[in-house]
């Protein structure tokens, strides 16, 4: 069953096109990747999908009473404010201690409990952001590029984190994410956007696709290859049409 859909999605930011003619459908229980160059409009997505941008063309579709669990990519605290962690998981909905006590246990930060979050490492915010993120047993849990800044051996054990909590919870998982070795490894599915769906479908399927190829290149240089995409790809002509200046 799908949990949230958009259908021939346009997005207009400042005046610009950022996303055209996007559509996709996330079913229960998938781990499904975004994957694109920076600027392709992967942020842009996830806050249309979750109802903070309002598309100028399309429709988002979202299964009734559906619970989602949102990881940003980062969230600045001011070091000022006096925030211990478990606090700050009872924002901005009190919740009971034992619960928010044993969602930081399952993301193996029980022992910050009492540590200012402005204090916290990258990867130990990430871990309580997601802590946070699981209170309220979400069908959908949507992530925004959550090992940014991590090392390698931090990253890959966030992201088994993720499978594992896919497991336990039955949810559905939604993220941005610019590790592809990761993401060929731990998607169900995945998207390759660049302002429009340029190839989706199973990791094997899309890491052999041209459009993907295009902006990724091939084997190991791939991931490097994301940072000197230079558009030149078959559908070129789209994104930078969509790219300019809205009527
Ligand atoms: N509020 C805004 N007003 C105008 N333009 C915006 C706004 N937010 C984002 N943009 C532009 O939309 C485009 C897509 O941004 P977005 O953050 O969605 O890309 P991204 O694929 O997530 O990038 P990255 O990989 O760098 O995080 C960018 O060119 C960005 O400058």
């Amino acid at each position: 069953m799908s949990l949230i859909s958009c259908h021939d999605l346009t997005v207009r930011l400042g005046g610009s096109v950022i996303l055209s003619h996007v559509s996709l459908s996330i079913n229960e229980g998938e781990i499904v990747t975004i994957v694109g160059p920076n600027g392709s409009g992967k942020s842009t997505l996830l806050k249309t999908l979750l109802g903070a941008v309002t598309p100028a063309k399309g429709r988002v579709e979202t299964a009734d009473g559906l619970r989602v669990g949102y990881v940003p990519q980062k969230l600045h605290i001011d070091p000022t404010l006096p925030l211990p962690v478990l606090r700050f998981l009872g924002l901005p909905k009190p919740v009971a201690r034992d619960a928010a006590m044993a969602a930081l246990e399952r993301t193996g930060v029980a022992a910050l409990a009492g540590r200012q979050a402005a204090d916290l490492s990258g990867g130990q915010m990430q871990r309580v952001l997601l802590a946070r993120a699981i209170l309220n047993a979400p069908q959908l849990l949507v992530l925004d590029e959550p090992t940014q800044g991590l090392d390698q051996p931090g990253s890959a054990d966030f992201y088994r984190l993720i499978e594992d909590l896919r497991a336990e919870l039955g949810c559905a998982v939604l993220m941005v994410s610019h590790e592809l070795h990761v993401v060929m490894a731990a998607s169900d599915r995945v998207i390759c956007l660049n302002g429009h769906v340029c190839c989706e479908g199973a990791p094997a399927h899309v890491a052999t696709a041209p459009e993907y190829r295009a902006l990724f290149g091939t084997g190991t240089g791939g991931a490097l290859a994301l940072y000197r995409h230079e558009h030149n790809h078959s559908h070129d002509h789209d994104h930078d049409h969509a790219h300019e200046a809205a009527e």
